[in-house]
């Protein structure tokens, strides 16, 4: 690695609306906040590219970007539209179920000269589905990526209600050089890409890889672990450690796998390896309340070797 790291999440910032508390989130965000921490070590840093309106809201998710160590000044300030917001609740199952206010701040997500300066210093940036929902941001972060040319361009597609994933998908995964997805995620991509499987998962992650031109594929499978394709076969690590805090939620597991997946290929570890890192991150953050607790040593301790 020539110069340390500096990595992006890009798209949504928001707070995630308990009907108890509100917590700082949106996948970018979390993405971003935990790459950071794992690269910190090496001299690496993880921003956020995304909007916030010109409101209390927008100053407390400021705020709280900077409590946590996070460059904001890649943060715009929308003078009309207001600060992402999301209900989450959580199922019987203790799985979140989110609903996410339309037109919001990030929807207006603009790719200005100051963006494509960072697009084009970047080493990673991880972006979703969700924030392409509107024209503005989608052709921001469209632009975003197609500048990015050399940087590790992982989509986490993260599919949400309220948008159609069909238009989307094609074209990001076209800018992507690593895709992440879940169990449930894995047969709906393979029906929209019309990929030529079996339909068995591991054909079909096969095929995603080959047919979407991409350097990786990871499959998240919760308790189980991801698994990571490459052109180099599957690779799965050590499970991560799970011990959950009675007041623990799952949210935010799949965006610090996500970073663990990101840093690891940054620091130059090997698949399996990255993987174990990955799964300590998920497990990490699934067992503990809020999406972006602390990290302990045991995790640090992987990328300070
Ligand atoms: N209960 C658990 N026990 C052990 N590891 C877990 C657990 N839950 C999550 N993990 C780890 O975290 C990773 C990501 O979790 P999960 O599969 O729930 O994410 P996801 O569906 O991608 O989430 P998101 O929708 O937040 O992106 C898993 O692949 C696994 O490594
Ligand atoms: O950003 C997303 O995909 C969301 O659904 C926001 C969530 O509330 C959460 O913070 C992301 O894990």
């Amino acid at each position: 690695m020539d110069q340390p790291p500096r990595v992006v999440g890009l798209g949504e910032a928001l707070f995630d609306c308990f009907p108890d508390r509100i917590v700082l989130g949106g996948a970018p965000v979390n993405f971003a906040v935990h790459a950071d921490r794992l690269l910190n070590p090496t001299g690496g840093s993880g921003t956020i590219l995304s909007r916030v309106g010109s409101d209390a809201l927008g100053r407390k998710l400021t705020d709280e970007l900077v409590q946590r160590g996070i460059d904001t000044g890649h943060l715009q300030h929308d003078p009309n539209y207001p600060t992402g917001t999301v209900d989450v609740r959580l199922t019987d199952e203790g799985q979140p179920d989110y609903t996410i206010t339309p037109d919001v701040a990030w929807d207006h997500l603009d790719f200005d000269e100051r963006a494509r300066g960072l697009a084009e210093s970047c080493q990673a940036v991880c972006f979703g589905t969700l924030a392409q929902r509107s024209k503005p941001a989608r052709s921001s972060i469209q632009s975003f990526l197609e500048s990015a040319a050399d940087a590790i361009r992982m989509l986490d597609i993260n599919i949400r209600r309220g948008y159609d994933l069909a238009p989307l998908l094609p074209r990001s995964i076209e800018l992507a050089t690593v895709v992440k997805l879940n169990e449930h995620e894995l047969p709906l991509a393979a029906e929209i890409l019309g990929l030529t499987t079996s339909g068995q998962p591991l054909a079909q992650l096969e095929a995603l890889l080959d047919e979407g031109g991409l350097d990786a594929v990871a499959l998240t499978r919760g308790s189980e672990g991801t698994l990571l394709m490459t052109k180099q076969g599957g690779f799965e690590g050590e499970p991560g450690s799970f011990n959950p805090n009675p007041d623990a939620d799952s949210v935010g597991a799949g965006d610090a796998c996500g970073a663990g997946l990101v840093a690891g290929m940054l620091l130059g570890l090997d698949p399996r390896d990255i993987v174990t890192l990955a799964n300590a991150m998920g497990a990490h953050v699934a067992s503990c309340p809020g999406a972006t607790p602390p990290l302990p040593d045991r995790i640090l301790d992987l990328v300070r070797r």
